[in-house]
């Protein structure tokens, strides 16, 4: 296996990786819990084949580069550039290491290692059995960074956490009941741009979360109707089972997952489901257990404070996006307190835009 220098200026690997890396954001929101992998095939410093992971289910992003290849008889003197270890096993479907050696190209060159116990180097082994060449490493850092919400899922056995919410100037994410409709709707702390950003952001997460407060005073939807991506798993905190039927998240229109320490499923409700759980002090480890379990790659927790605050006690975030409007409410229910690093800060017109990650993460 070749090394690499990571002093060296940017290579011909770099630059064809850097390409996987931009088409295989495509895939973020319709391949979990598969990654979202990007790949070209390269003949003659010459893109001949691009492609990324299809919804899951559908073909991985080796087999969709290697199909888009309009002459196949390049592919024996051509290099694969792919940002994660070709599989190497039968799940939906066959192992994409098998059909690169079955194309006879002969040299791979790839940008991370798969945690995924059934592959975890065994993608190179078949490869490099089979005579190929193979590189490991090029742009790890970014394979990384692109692929986190996979790595944290095999890695840590459980979902990548990203909290987000909205606060106001003064450090409330909602006024006082008074000063709302007696009607349980939003309150509206962001501009319309944000809460677009806010739909597309929930098309690339597998799951949302709100708290039982959330529900009973917002009646949320938590849809990307302002967005074209595929709607996220809700899941509902609600413990005593307080929800009333006719709430939005009860609507049937998503998979919802009722998560509560009674355990009883109602039948009646179309595409929901009951996660039972005790509530004791552990409640977010257990949760966190439990969506690892039902294959969940990553959950998007939208408040309230309490919720978020949960999560933040118990160590289990990996980002926070955090808004700040320009008003204030003085008195109100106050934003969850934290500390992180500090990785972008942006206007999206008259709002603020904090995006915070935790540096000192909980391995469970
Ligand atoms: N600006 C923003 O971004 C947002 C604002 N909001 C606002 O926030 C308010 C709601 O926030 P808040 O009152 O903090 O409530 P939450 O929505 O966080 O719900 C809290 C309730 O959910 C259950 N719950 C949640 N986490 C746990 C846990 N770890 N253990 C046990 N039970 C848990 C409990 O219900 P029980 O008591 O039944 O056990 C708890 O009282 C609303 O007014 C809403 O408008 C909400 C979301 C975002
Ligand atoms: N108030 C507030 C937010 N509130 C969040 O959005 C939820 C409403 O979702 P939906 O019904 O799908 O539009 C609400 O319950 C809460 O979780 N979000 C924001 O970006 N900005 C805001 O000012
Ligand atoms: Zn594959």
């Amino acid at each position: 296996m070749d090394s690499i220098n990571p002093n060296h200026p940017m290579s011909v690997n770099e630059k064809y990786m850097r390409r996987c890396l931009e088409i295989a954001k495509n895939g973020i929101g319709s391949t979990a819990p598969n990654p979202s992998v990007g790949a070209v095939i390269v003949h003659s410093d010459r893109i001949i084949g691009e492609g990324y992971t299809s919804p899951f289910g559908g073909p991985h992003a080796e087999v969709n580069a290697i199909c888009s290849v309009k002459d196949k008889t390049l592919l024996s003197k051509s290099t694969l550039y792919v940002t994660l270890e070709p599989c190497s096993h039968y799940g939906k479907t066959p192992p994409c290491a098998n059909l690169i050696v079955e194309n006879k190209i002969p040299k791979v060159v790839i940008g991370l290692k798969d945690p995924h116990e059934k592959v975890a180097g065994k993608g190179m082994e078949i490869l490099e059995k089979a005579g190929c060449s193979v590189t490991l490493g090029v742009l790890e850092k970014e394979c990384r960074e692109h692929h986190r919400r996979f790595l944290t899922f095999h890695e840590q056995k459980r979902p990548y956490i990203i909290l987000k919410w909205a606060e106001t100037a003064d450090g409330f994410i909602a006024p006082i009941k008074e000063l709302r409709n007696s009607k349980a709707e939003p309150y509206w702390i962001t501009n319309t741009y944000s809460r677009q950003l806010v739909h597309k952001w929930r098309s690339e997460e597998q799951a949302i979360l709100v708290g039982t407060n959330t529900v009973l005073e917002d009646n949320p939807k938590l849809d990307t109707r302002l967005w074209k991506g595929s709607a996220p798993i809700r899941l509902i905190i609600d413990k005593n089972r307080k929800i009333p039927k006719g709430f939005h998240v009860l609507d049937g229109k998503q998979p919802t997952i009722v998560i509560s320490s009674i355990n009883n499923l109602d039948n009646k409700i179309q595409n929901y489901d009951l996660q039972f759980i005790e509530f004791n002090d552990k409640i977010i480890l257990g949760l966190s257990k439990n969506l690892f379990v039902r294959n969940i790659l990553s959950v998007f927790v939208e408040g309230g404070a309490k919720t978020l605050q949960a999560f933040i006690d118990a160590n289990l975030w990996d980002e926070a996006r955090i808004f700040i409007g320009k008003n204030t409410f003085e008195k109100g229910i106050k934003a969850p307190t934290f500390q992180g690093q500090l990785t972008t800060e942006r206007s999206i017109v008259n709002d603020q835009l904090k995006i915070i990650r935790n540096d000192k993460k909980h391995h469970i």
